[in-house]
């Protein structure tokens, strides 16, 4: 099993309220697989997404990646899973405004520290697999919404991550682009990249193999 989550509770809490937001919740990902997380707005997707990619730790539960008890790993630990063997789609793109294209698409690998030539090779053949090599010097904002999306699939790609979270990657965009943007995600789920997407539309998971109904933070189906 590659990616297995057993009996996942989290609750928030601030400090006049406590809301769970989710409860019991288990699930277990094949490598290789691509798979739609699914409900209506509150019911847990983020949170889950955010406890499988290593940004926030569940209250109680166990998380498994490849045999890896995550729930016990320290902050470092985590960062270091999450630059290595994550890769992330945001709606909002979450670009980094004062870096042009290329310096986004580089920034996963320089935090490694991979020596500056060989990131910058690398992220310039990113940027050639979508067709953004002639934005490689523009900022974020002189681009489109559907360039900076195919933007953040190239920094999510470039440093060969095992699996691609993706909240809602069409969100903003266009049918067009966001077609095209679930066409490229498709075709690197054909190339054996494992995928979680969150969304509530149906016509974006139709592109999956497999779908899970999520309602008051537990799976329903
Ligand atoms: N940081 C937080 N502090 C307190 N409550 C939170 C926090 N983040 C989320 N929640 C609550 O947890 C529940 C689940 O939220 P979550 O964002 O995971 O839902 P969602 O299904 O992703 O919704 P949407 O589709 O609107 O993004 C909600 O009731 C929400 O109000």
């Amino acid at each position: 099993m590659f990616i297995e989550l057993k009996n996942i509770t989290k609750v928030y809490s601030n400090t006049d309220v406590t809301s769970r937001a989710l409860h019991d919740v288990c699930l277990k990902v094949n490598k290789g697989e691509m798979i739609a997380i699914m409900g209506r707005s509150g019911s847990g997707k983020s949170t889950l997404l955010n406890i499988i990619g290593c940004l926030d730790k569940a209250t109680s539960g166990e998380y498994i990646l490849e045999g890896m008890h995550v729930n016990h790993l320290n902050h470092k630990q985590l960062a270091k899973i999450r630059n290595q063997k994550i890769g992330f789609i945001f709606q909002n793109y979450s670009l980094i405004p004062k870096y042009t294209a290329l310096e986004n698409v580089m920034l996963p690998l320089l935090y490694r520290k991979m020596p500056y030539k060989e990131c910058k090779k690398l992220a310039v053949e990113a940027l050639e697999k979508f067709d953004l090599i002639d934005a490689r010097n523009k900022k974020p904002h002189q681009l489109s919404g559907g360039q900076q999306q195919r933007v953040a699939i190239a920094r999510a790609i470039v440093g060969e991550p095992e699996f691609i979270l993706a909240d809602e990657p069409t969100g903003a965009l266009d049918q067009q682009n966001g077609q095209d943007v679930m066409l490229l995600l498709k075709n690197l789920n054909r190339a054996g990249k494992t995928i979680i997407i969150v969304t509530h539309d149906e016509t974006i998971a139709d592109y999956c193999e497999k779908r899970i109904y999520m309602k008051d933070g537990t799976v329903v189906g």
